[in-house]
């Protein structure tokens, strides 16, 4: 039985995978060190799942005391044996044929608590399906697909709750989050991303006085939880329509947010709004990552945060106060960031140029934090820009609400450099059109890079550090790399012939420790060779 306590305490027992994140704080790193520096060349294929149909895997499995969880596109479950990967069952969701997802058949994992896991449809249903059987215990149609929403997001567990976001910011939804009782599927509470008129920050919305209707503000990637007070803490996307803020004149919150909630109750207790106004989609949804740590030579409960937007931020948790930003990549559309945080925005002249471009300057793809060497590592696309139109757009229920259009712009090699004093040179050698993809170590006390891995091309891997100073992550190029803490030397790496999308996991059965990652159409799960 999964409870809630033994998920509050995941970090004590790193055999297993037990949420999104693998612990509540987003830290992904994992405890397990068998794998380390000396041994990580010799890492041999154990087994492989393949998935029904051929997309980008962006699915993040559970592993609960030897038994894996995972997706599979659009809305399959698979059951199987961590160890050999031998399938239990499989549940399959099909997905109502007139969903509208901005982006493709994305599908980022589970939940479980219990003997339950949790599954967010992309025709917004959550499935409560019995992890024994594979059987349907129930289930709640939390949004209108015909009201343009989806979801691709894993739901959170907290205490007896399921806490699910939508998407939508593309399709003029009005966001929120909700909250079911795990055991019946009632609905417990429902926070709205964009305030009704009357309700604090109403007055961001101005304009069209039915701007905040349909102002988009998804929250399609899995939060973080911090038990000690008691705070879910969220990441809020773009407003709608993308392009065009002249209809919808105003700040615009909660969009490009992060929000602190009452984990019980769903109230707003503070929010942090790290791109007022966007008109570049900058989706705010990267999975907060909470750390203690010393500020200022007191301990401090911090949450580290590298965004869309290109810039890396350090905040108080216990109040949103703004401690540090710094941008990590070239950024054009903001000049820098004032005392408060808030972004002193340059916007270039239309038909020029953005950086970062629509993808940003990371995306979706979680990021770690090691506690050993203070590090966060974070997947970036670099020297990588977007050509804006802008129009006026006409609101019709569940369908694109964007305001105009982007073009990916070419990478120049002398790139506008407004404000990149440490972000390293522009490269030139960039490949493809979209520029280069890295994995960086940021210095939380600085925002300062202290390593930068590039890759061939872009990525849209997340990264798994572990307590042995690896980082694990992929790319768009089909390498699965291992990367010294330290210095982001590649200690290994093997092509996989599909894109990594992802954040690879590591888990043990029977003491001997996996490591598993998606590419293209297959899941790879490595471990040492066994001791003969
Ligand atoms: O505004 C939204 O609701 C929304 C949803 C999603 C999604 O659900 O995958 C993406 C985006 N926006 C988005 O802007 C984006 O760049 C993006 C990339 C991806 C992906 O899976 O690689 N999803 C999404
Ligand atoms: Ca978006």
């Amino acid at each position: 039985q999964l409870t809630s306590e033994r998920i509050e305490a995941a970090a004590r027992e790193p055999h297993n995978w037990l949420t999104y994140s693998g612990t509540y704080d987003g830290q992904r790193q994992s405890a397990l060190t068998e794998v380390n520096k000396a041994n990580v060349r010799q890492l041999e294929l154990k087994w492989i799942l393949q998935d029904r149909v051929v997309g980008i895997w962006e699915a993040n499995p559970l592993v609960v005391d030897g038994k894996m969880y995972v997706t599979q596109r659009p809305n399959d479950v698979v059951a199987l044996d961590a160890k050999t990967g031998k399938v239990f069952w499989i549940y399959q969701h099909e997905p109502s044929p007139d969903t509208k997802a901005c982006c493709g058949a994305n599908n980022r994992g589970l939940a479980m608590l219990g003997n339950t896991l949790f599954m967010a449809t992309l025709d917004s249903w959550l499935v409560a399906i019995d992890a024994v059987s594979g059987q349907v215990l129930w289930k709640e149609k939390v949004a209108e697909t015909a009201e343009g929403y989806s979801m691709t997001g894993a739901p959170l567990v907290v205490k007896d709750k399921v806490i699910v976001g939508v998407a939508g910011g593309e399709l003029g939804i009005r966001g929120f989050l909700a909250a079911y009782d795990a055991k019946t599927g009632k609905e417990a509470w429902r926070f709205h991303t964009i305030p009704a008129p009357g309700e604090p920050g109403s007055e961001t919305w101005q304009g069209r006085n039915d701007a905040w209707k349909t102002g988009g503000g998804p929250t399609w990637v899995t939060g973080s939880y911090d038990p000690s007070l008691n705070l879910i803490y969220w990441g809020v996307g773009n407003p709608g329509p993308d392009w065009n803020a002249a209809q919808r004149p105003g700040d615009n919150l909660y969009s490009n947010s992060v929000v602190a909630l009452d984990a019980n109750t769903g109230k707003l207790k503070w929010h942090f709004q790290f791109t007022p106004r966007d008109q570049y989609d900058y989706d705010s949804v990267q999975i907060p990552v909470l750390v203690d740590r010393e500020w200022n030579g007191k301990p401090a409960k911090l949450m580290l945060w590298a965004n869309r937007n290109g810039f890396f931020y350090v905040l108080d948790r216990v109040t949103g106060k703004f401690l540090l930003g710094k941008n990590f990549i070239p950024v054009n559309w903001a000049s820098g960031l004032d005392a408060d945080g808030h972004p002193i925005q340059t916007p270039p002249a239309d038909g020029t140029p953005v950086y970062p471009g629509v993808n940003g300057g990371t995306n979706w793809y979680p990021p770690s934090y090691s506690p050993r060497t203070g590090l966060m590592y974070v997947p970036i696309w670099e020297n990588y820009a977007a050509i804006y139109r802008r129009e006026e757009a006409e609101h019709t229920p569940g369908n694109f609400f964007v305001g105009g259009g982007f073009k990916v712009a070419a990478p120049t090699p002398n790139a506008p450099t407004p404000h990149m004093a440490d972000s390293g040179p522009v490269l030139n050698q960039a490949t493809e059109e979209t520029g280069n993809g890295a994995i960086i170590a940021i210095d939380p006390r600085t925002g300062n890079r202290v390593w930068t891995h590039r890759m061939v091309g872009v990525t849209d891997a997340g990264i798994l550090t572990t307590a042995s100073d690896l980082v694990f992550s992929g790319g768009r190029d089909g390498y699965f790399y291992a990367l010294d803490a330290r210095s982001g030397d590649v200690l290994w790496r093997v092509n996989l012939g599909g894109i990594v999308a992802m954040a690879p996991i590591t888990y043990a059965v029977d003491g001997k420790q996996y490591i598993s990652v998606i590419a293209g159409r297959n899941l790879v799960t490595f471990a040492l060779p066994d001791r003969r």
